[in-house]
């Protein structure tokens, strides 16, 4: 009889970008066997179908409560994931983990979440200040003349900001690839985020954007720090002047906020939807090989 290990996950989601979570201080899969899992279960149709897997690990740092493990549909590890950290947060709680805020552990630095006890309440992640910014990056690829800009900046991960007239009009599936794997972007690539200008409204700057991933390999309803990367662009840029900033994207709107300073924003952070929409177990054949 092949082995088979039985693996209780839970699926969730923020603003429509979904994972599989699962509790790794039981399990202890490798980041090898993780990116399997990933590979196989996020697959939509032959899997469960998601945009990534998390795993919630013991923390490394005693003054962290655990650490994140993020990996795309594609089984490629990600340094962070601002909707996934947002789920995970919940999730700790949800597992037991009953401090508030929560400190945790991730690729990318340390990060902080707030998360009410009512589950239908937005969860807000607190994010150390954005790396590298290349207001105009030297790019192989020819831009649209549609572009009205285009920025680089890493905020936990790499994301090129494009900003247009027309989002909804923007043909994300052709120009997103097509830039992910621009060659002055490698070897580690970018998210692709085509973003626009709506205005203000109740006393916050308004953005829609859509949002192409890498590791996922297509558009996904929502991205985290593609929200915080928009808003960050659009401020720097001038094209907004008033916080928070609203992000509407495909799936749902995340909220950005900081504290402009002349050397960069503090206190930045990331708020919207977090929730679980069903749990459920698979049989797993054991030892996890990489299905190819
Ligand atoms: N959806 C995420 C971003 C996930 C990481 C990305 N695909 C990468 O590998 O850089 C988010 O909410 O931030």
């Amino acid at each position: 009889m092949p082995k088979t290990l039985v693996l209780e996950f839970t699926k969730m989601n923020g603003a429509g970008n979904d994972f599989v979570v699962l509790d790794n201080r039981f399990y202890a899969f490798s980041d090898e066997e993780l990116a399997e899992l990933a590979r196989r279960y996020c697959r939509r149709r032959f899997g469960i179908g998601a945009d990534g897997l998390l795993a919630l690990a013991p923390p490394r740092q005693p003054d962290t409560h655990y650490r994140m493990r993020y990996f795309n549909a594609d089984g490629s590890l990600g340094t962070m994931c601002g909707n996934g950290a947002r789920c995970l947060a919940r999730f700790a709680r949800l597992a037991g983990i009953r401090d508030n805020p929560l400190r945790f552990e991730t690729d990318a630095g340390i990060y902080r979440a707030e998360v009410p006890d009512d589950p239908q309440a937005p969860v807000r992640l607190y994010l150390p200040p954005a790396g590298t910014y290349e207001p105009n990056p030297r790019l192989a690829t020819p831009l649209d003349t549609q572009f009205e800009s285009v920025a680089f900046i890493w905020t936990g991960t790499e994301h090129l900001v494009c900003f247009v007239p027309a989002v909804e009009a923007t043909p994300v599936a052709e120009w997103g690839p097509r830039l992910r794997h621009d060659p002055a972007l490698q070897p580690r690539g970018a998210n692709v985020d085509f973003v626009e200008v709506v205005g203000e409204a109740q006393e916050r700057s308004v953005l829609r954007a859509r949002t192409y991933e890498k590791g996922v390999e297509a558009e996904t309803l929502a991205c985290g720090t593609g929200a915080v990367a928009a808003a960050l662009v659009a401020w720097r840029q001038g094209r907004v002047r008033q916080l928070p900033i609203a992000v509407h994207m495909p799936g749902g709107v995340l909220t950005v906020g900081f504290r402009p300073e002349d050397d960069g924003e503090t206190e930045l952070f990331l708020e919207g939807p977090a929730e679980v929409v069903f749990r459920g177990t698979v049989e797993v054949p054991m030892p996890l090989v990489p299905s190819g």
